[in-house]
């Protein structure tokens, strides 16, 4: 029985219990249930703050979790990563009052807030900086105005939580983060079929199926506008002189896709959605 960790709170919590419903497991009722059994599937899910859920991992106590990067590396944990789950993307970045801070060796000798103290403090380690870490829980964009800390460093995603802090970001990229999966490092039974699952619902998620007629002439030129994923599928029309193509493209690229192929000469191209895959 694979045991896997879930976020139960915050920003990664729902995406995750979505992906997980898609790929065909069970999930809870309620979001007061912290354990969920799911013996169809051989899989027993924990509901984890998800700061803890590397430890739990780490620790071996649990097989494999779904958590941030920014939150693995920060716990200081032997977890490692197995896959990027395509969502949860963000960056950590260093923050101030605007031109109070212009580059990283300014930080040398002054407060600096962030709820990621781990991370934060091996960075400035690393590039030789040593400043005086406030640990604070969340919302450390208050943390200048309100006079605990000269900077921050956390988690931005649209910038707008900074932006009516009155801050202005600095300094280098502390770490590219995003959704991941974890395990323990000894890979537990069950893993590589969660894993397959996992990706289907990615490549649902963010490919469409493009099928469209076009002259037997412009074959090459269309495949080449769309080529796929190995190849793209060609079937011959009744009419011997035009061929069927269906091919899997990026949804974010559909209708500029769409339109090449149109002007190119491609009729009755039709779009629908790849409601599960495994590639
Ligand atoms: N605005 C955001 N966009 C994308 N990812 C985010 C955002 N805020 C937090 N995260 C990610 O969520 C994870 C943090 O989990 P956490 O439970 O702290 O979420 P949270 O939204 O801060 O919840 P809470 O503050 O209620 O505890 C980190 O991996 C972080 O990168
Ligand atoms: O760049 P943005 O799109 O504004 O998002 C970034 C903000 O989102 C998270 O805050 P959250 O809502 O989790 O509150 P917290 O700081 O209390 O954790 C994060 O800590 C940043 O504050
Ligand atoms: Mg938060």
């Amino acid at each position: 029985m694979l045991r896997i960790a879930v976020p139960n709170k915050g920003s990664l919590s729902e995406t995750a219990a979505q992906m997980l419903h898609e790929a065909g497991y069970t999930g809870r009722r309620d979001s007061r249930e912290l354990v969920v059994a799911d013996p169809r599937n051989d899989v027993e899910f924990f509901y984890l703050r998800p700061r803890d859920i590397a430890t739990y991992v780490g620790s071996g106590a649990l097989d494999v979790g779904i958590t941030g990067r920014d939150l693995l590396l920060d716990s200081g944990s032997d977890a490692t990563e197995i896959a990027e789950l395509g969502f949860g993307g963000s960056t950590f970045r260093f923050a101030g009052t605007p031109g109070a801070f212009s580059e990283l060796a300014d930080l040398d000798g002054v407060r600096v807030a962030t709820s990621y103290p781990g991370l934060v403090g091996a960075f400035l380690e690393r590039h030789g900086v040593s400043s005086d870490l406030v640990r604070l829980d969340g919302a450390v964009e208050s943390a200048v105005r309100l006079g605990v800390a000269d900077a921050v460093a956390d988690v931005v995603s649209t910038g707008g939580t900074l932006r009516k802090a009155g801050l202005e970001i600095f300094g280098p990229v502390i770490l590219d983060s995003t959704a991941v999966l974890i395990g323990s490092g000894t890979e537990a039974p069950g893993t590589k079929t969660l894993v397959r699952r996992l990706n289907g619902v990615i490549v649902a998620r963010e490919y469409v199926m493009l099928d469209y007629d076009v002259p037997m002439s412009l074959l090459d030129q269309a495949t080449a506008v769309a080529p796929g994923f190995e190849s793209p599928t060609v079937s011959p029309l009744h009419d011997r002189e035009w061929a069927a193509v269906r091919v899997m493209i990026k949804r974010t690229e559909t209708n500029h896709v769409m339109d090449a192929l149109y002007e190119l000469g491609a009729r009755a191209i039709l779009v629908s959605a790849i409601h599960a895959a495994r590639l």
